[in-house]
């Protein structure tokens, strides 16, 4: 089909979190802007990642809950059932997986949405091709202020022998389960891969998590890796870390999973190795930039380096993969496009929790990366369990404070507990803000909390 020519003001290709949230910021401050995505509205997040997973989670801590009731309250009998889950996630996170609800919205802010796979053909203009079966064909948009760029990731695979040719999941599969497998084998002990061992595990599958790096969670600090391989541990998951896979294969219903000489079997097997950035074939070439980049660098603006008229948000910057970040993104190149002051994009402070029990929450520099920044660092560590609050509730957990000792001010704050993304918050603000540790030690902390912990840390600062 031939393709057909038109002029708008804005093209946002890709729909995540921040693609979403930029074009329709963007059209409700009246330019005329195109959105479009090859699959759902909303991108990861709302479909295959965050909330369907903290659904699943949320379900697992309250099982998990209840088998504590014999600890602390007398006595309970908990059968886990996976229906009330999968229902939730189908019919109210996902509404089985359709967007309708999403494009009506971009669509009442004025957004022209369009379902294909786009690509930049130079400077300033994106070509489309539609869905298979819209009965349209390829239309050239050139866009007179510029393209936003918010493609995300894909799941990917390692390349260990066999793998390719079995039907092993990942977390796009994972959230669509009605039934769960008796035994699954998880590959890669990152944050996807931890969430879901745990969440399956507490419904009472037999999990064995694979991890190559010496460590589960392993860009988190050592002891909070430490902290969750002893409750997973304790909760029957099976981790073996350091582990190095040499094949994978699939016969009569079973894996077979060979590691550093014995032999896993299992029902099922979910691959969580890492994110594939969705930047082939998207044309990156066409406006200066190198198409085998893992990520595209922006400047404070999210402007991309090197490509005139061009923003990226998103996972595909390399700052961070998270939903916040992507929208954080988005708000700041919104104001650049739109000509108005604010500030400018800054990394200092960027949060994140892995929603394991407890949860694994993250502000700034870990103590090995502020060491080999050269900073002058002084660690406060205390054990959630001896504080009043986590001695009533029985709760593991720590927080541990880095600190730029020259400065003053913490550098990378972790609360590893229950609660432990709330008790963040506060770590957050200091970061953020480079409050002096003289000022956080002269603060009220309100007793009995979680977050009281992290008086007691700072008083052990060396
Ligand atoms: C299981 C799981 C759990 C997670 N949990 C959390 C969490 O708790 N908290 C958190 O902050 N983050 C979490 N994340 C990460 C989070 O989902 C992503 O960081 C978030 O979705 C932001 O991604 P994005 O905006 O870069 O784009 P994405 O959400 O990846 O969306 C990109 C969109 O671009 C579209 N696209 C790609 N290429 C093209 C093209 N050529 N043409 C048209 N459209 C295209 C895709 O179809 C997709 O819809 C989780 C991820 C997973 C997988
Ligand atoms: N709570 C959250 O904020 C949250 C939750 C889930 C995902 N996410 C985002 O999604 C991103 C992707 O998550 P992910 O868990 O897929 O990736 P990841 O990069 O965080 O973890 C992948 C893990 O797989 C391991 N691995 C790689 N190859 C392996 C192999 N052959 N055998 C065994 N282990 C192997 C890696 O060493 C790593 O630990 C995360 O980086 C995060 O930004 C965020």
């Amino acid at each position: 089909m031939t393709s057909e020519s038109r002029q708008v003001d804005v093209v946002v290709v890709g729909l995540g979190p921040g693609g979403e949230s930029a074009a329709t910021q963007l059209a409700r401050a009246g330019l005329s802007v195109v959105g479009v995505d090859r699959r759902l509205v909303g991108g990861e997040c709302p479909y295959y990642g965050c909330i369907p997973s903290k659904m699943m989670i949320r379900a697992a801590d309250v099982l998990a809950e209840a088998r504590r009731v014999a600890d602390l309250a007398g006595a309970s009998t908990v059968t886990p059932d996976w229906s009330p889950v999968h229902a939730r996630i189908r019919d109210e996170a996902t509404t089985d997986w359709d967007d309708q609800a999403a494009v009506d919205r971009l669509e009442d802010a004025g957004v022209t949405f369009v379902r294909g796979a786009a690509r930049l053909t130079g400077p300033r203009t994106v070509e489309v091709d539609p869905s298979t079966g819209s009965g349209q064909g390829a239309v050239r948009y050139t866009a007179t202020r510029g393209v936003v760029l918010n493609t995300g990731t894909d799941p990917s695979a390692p390349p260990v022998d066999g793998l390719a040719g079995t039907p092993f999941w990942t977390n796009r599969d994972a959230v669509r389960l009605a039934d769960l497998p008796a035994s699954l084998i998880v590959v890669g002990g990152g944050a996807i891969g931890a969430e879901m061992a745990q969440a399956f595990s507490r419904f009472g599958v037999r999990v064995t998590l694979l991890e190559v790096a010496d460590r589960i969670l392993a860009p988190e600090e050592p002891e909070s890796s430490a902290l969750v391989a002893d409750v997973f541990a304790k909760e029957g998951i099976q981790v073996l870390a350091g582990a190095t896979i040499s094949s994978v294969s699939y016969a009569e219903g079973r894996f077979t999973v060979e590691v550093d000489g014995q032999s896993l079997h299992a029902d099922k097997l979910l691959v969580a190795a890492g994110r594939r950035p969705a930047l082939a074939g998207l044309g990156l070439d066409t406006v200066g930039l190198d198409p085998e980049a893992r990520s595209i660098d922006t400047d404070e603006r999210l402007r991309a380096t090197g490509a005139e008229g061009l923003w990226a948000i998103g996972d595909i910057t390399g700052k961070g993969a998270f939903t916040h970040m992507s929208m954080y993104q988005a708000a700041v190149a919104v104001r650049d496009i739109l000509g108005q002051d604010g500030p400018p994009a800054t990394y200092h402070a960027v949060p994140h929790v892995t929603f394991t029990d407890p949860e694994v929450g993250s502000v700034g520099m870990t103590e090995q990366q502020a060491r080999d920044a050269g900073l002058s660092v002084r660690v406060g560590t205390t054990d959630l369990a001896s504080s009043t609050r986590g001695w009533i509730a029985r709760a593991e957990g720590l927080v541990k404070l880095v600190e730029d000792a020259d400065r003053g001010c913490w550098s990378g704050p972790r609360p590893s507990a229950r609660a432990g993304g709330e008790v963040l918050s506060m770590l957050v603000t200091a970061v953020h803000a480079e409050i002096p540790t003289d000022t956080l030690r002269s603060m009220i902390y309100a007793y009995p909390t979680f977050h009281r912990a992290v008086e007691d840390a700072l008083s052990s600062l060396a």
